[in-house]
């Protein structure tokens, strides 16, 4: 079965789409078969005006969870963390219920709260009273901690930041470094990640790079460069900086079994469904999106303060899309920029 080929210009019109939508710019880098295909729209700066391009960096938000994720998961491989262990026997003491277990973070079916819920309910001051803040790790869970669970332990998915910041906590303990260096030893250098990094709680965005743009609640307020911030709100849920072809390699390294045993891989891929559309799943700190042609794409999606991201790629790692538009809080331009996964991986649809 040769997959098809790249709706190029359907994933244009998706660009498009983000940018009529709110966003400045936005892009996509897909790899195939066919080799790779990149494509920029808009400016990755409103002020000096410096055109989208897609070797530019930016911050991937969520996707950082799949990054932790590889590492709890390489932690498992070894033989020094098991997934259905309850956290309190790594951790001792820190989550008032022991039945919440490794596996829990790992598919946001914890109940742990997510903090950002009300950190960021009015978003640009809620933005703005963080973007300079360095928090600890306990401080975050205390967070989370001070509102009321959102599901017993394993019966729901509710997703949560905490889960990851707990993943972050486990990794530190369990390997005795920080988080970071265990991205780069495990993941980054392995890799030849050139243009991924760790960043916290440095507020720069290093390099060529993209400048993000978020918008206020208020309606036709202007647009806040949201670029420098140190998400130390978020940190190994959160905090990664990277480009298109670097989140194409992991993610399509991933799916080739480079980073993981097949066992583990197995499990990182077994999802359940987080909404009734029963098109959107949840493995661990995986998603999978089932596609209008029947394609299954596993990544992660991204929403930090001004950047927008998808990163995902087929099962087999033969194929990867990796896409950005540089605003956030304006859902519309999220689900536009979505829309370059349909067109990507399934081709021109039949008129
Ligand atoms: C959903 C996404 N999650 C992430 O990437 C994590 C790191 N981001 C968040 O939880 C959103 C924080 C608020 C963003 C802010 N929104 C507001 O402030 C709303 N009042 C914004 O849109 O920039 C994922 O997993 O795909």
């Amino acid at each position: 079965w040769a997959a098809p080929a790249p709706d190029m210009e359907g994933v244009v019109a998706a660009l498009n789409a983000a940018m009529a939508n709110g966003a400045p710019g936005a892009m996509a880098r897909y790899t195939g078969p066919e080799g790779v295909q990149t494509r920029a729209v808009g400016v990755r700066d409103r002020v000096s005006g410096a055109a989208m391009d897609s070797r530019a960096r930016f911050r991937v938000g969520s996707v950082s969870k799949t990054f932790s994720s590889v590492v709890l998961l390489q932690l498992a491989d070894e033989g020094r963390v098991e997934l259905d262990a309850p956290v309190n026997r790594y951790l001792p003491g820190l989550l008032p219920d022991e039945r919440i277990t490794v596996r829990h973070l790992l598919t946001h079916r914890s109940g742990l709260a997510d903090y950002t819920d009300k950190m960021f309910a009015q978003t640009v001051p809620g933005f703005e009273s963080v973007r300079n803040r360095v928090f600890g790790y306990r401080e975050l869970v205390g967070l989370s901690l001070s509102e009321p669970r959102t599901t017993e332990p394993g019966a729901a998915y509710k997703y949560s930041n905490a889960n990851f910041v707990v993943v972050g906590m486990l990794i530190e303990e369990i390997t005795g470094k920080p988080v970071g260096q265990e991205y780069e030893r495990r993941i980054i250098k392995p890799l030849r990640l050139r243009n991924t990094a760790y960043v916290h709680p440095d507020t720069r965005v290093e390099g060529l790079h993209v400048r993000g743009y978020l918008h206020p609640d208020e309606a036709g307020a202007p647009l806040v460069d949201s670029t420098e911030q140190t998400v130390s709100w978020a940190q190994s849920a959160g905090a990664v900086i990277s480009n298109p072809a670097d989140l194409n390699t992991f993610m399509t390294a991933l799916m080739r079994g480079r980073l993981l045993s097949p066992r583990m891989l197995d499990a990182m891929t077994t999802v359940t469904p987080t909404d009734a559309t029963n098109t959107r799943f949840y493995g661990l700190g995986l998603r999978r999106y089932d596609l209008s042609c029947g394609t299954q794409v596993y990544g992660h999606t991204g929403t930090v303060q001004g950047y927008y991201t998808y990163a995902f790629a087929t099962r087999d790692g033969r194929r990867g899309l990796s896409a950005m538009a540089n605003t956030s809080n304006r859902g519309a331009a999220n689900t536009a920029l979505g829309g370059s996964l349909e067109a990507a991986f399934c081709g021109k649809q039949p008129a």
